[in-house]
């Protein structure tokens, strides 16, 4: 097998490689129950997962009203208790996903994640499911801090891609996703992204602007070497 002309491949999380939107769904409704709010169809949480736990909530709460700032902090933290216990309940790898892990590996790719979600909630999940040891790092919302404005320094921001390739050891980076965040955080680190038009993308998978779209994850691996060879 020959090498890929990616030194290092760097995945999304919810969307992705994991179909996390059930027990997310889960969290968002146990927090809308606890005050009071009407819970989501578990289906529709897929259409509200991107940019990481708070704006989940936030978009779920604004489709009923929304809530004054200082009556969405106990919801949040309401969600983030639960999550915290139940995040790997109905979470499980796309199909395929292993499958290519195992080649991307075997061909000498060095792996990572770059996730809008909270670096310990990654940790935890992929802990859970028995991936975590695969990758060289795992990048959250939270691992870079927060900018001057306090927002954190997450996808599309190019940092945790940067951050990634770097704590990958460097030299060519691949990345997918499946929401503007990630096409976005590719564009502005100025890498090749693939978009997963299977996972929770927020516009149409090929109006995201990706290098290439890929149905399924076995489609993967033929989409990094197509984009390596144009
Ligand atoms: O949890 C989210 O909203 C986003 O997570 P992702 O960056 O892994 O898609
Ligand atoms: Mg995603």
């Amino acid at each position: 097998m020959a090498d890929l002309p990616f030194d290092c491949v760097g995945f999304d999380l919810d969307g992705t490689l994991l179909d996390t939107h059930r027990d997310l769904g889960e969290a968002v409704n146990h927090a809308l129950r606890s005050g009071g709010f009407e819970p989501v169809p578990v289906d529709s949480a897929a259409d509200l997962i991107g940019g990481g736990a708070k704006v989940m909530l936030q978009r779920a709460l604004d489709d009923q009203g929304g809530v004054p700032k200082d009556e969405f902090r106990p919801l949040y933290k309401t969600m983030l208790a639960y999550y915290g216990e139940n995040c790997a309940v109905h979470t499980a790898p796309y199909p395929g996903a292993i499958e290519v892990l195992d080649e991307l590996a075997e061909r000498g790719v060095t792996l990572s994640v770059v996730t809008n979600k909270f670096e310990g909630f990654a940790n935890d999940i992929l802990g859970q499911i028995g991936l975590a040891d695969r990758f060289a790092c795992i990048i959250g919302g939270d691992s870079l801090g927060k900018d001057a404005d306090g927002n954190y320094r997450a996808k599309p921001l190019a940092d945790p891609l940067l951050m990634a390739r770097e704590k990958s050891g460097g030299g060519s980076f691949a990345f997918i996703g499946d929401s503007s965040y990630d096409i976005g955080a590719a564009r502005n680190a100025k890498v090749p992204v693939v978009a997963a038009a299977y996972g929770y993308c927020d516009r149409p998978a090929e109006e995201l602007g990706a290098d290439a779209v890929i149905a399924s994850f076995g489609e993967l691996i033929p989409a990094l070497e197509a984009i390596a060879r144009t």
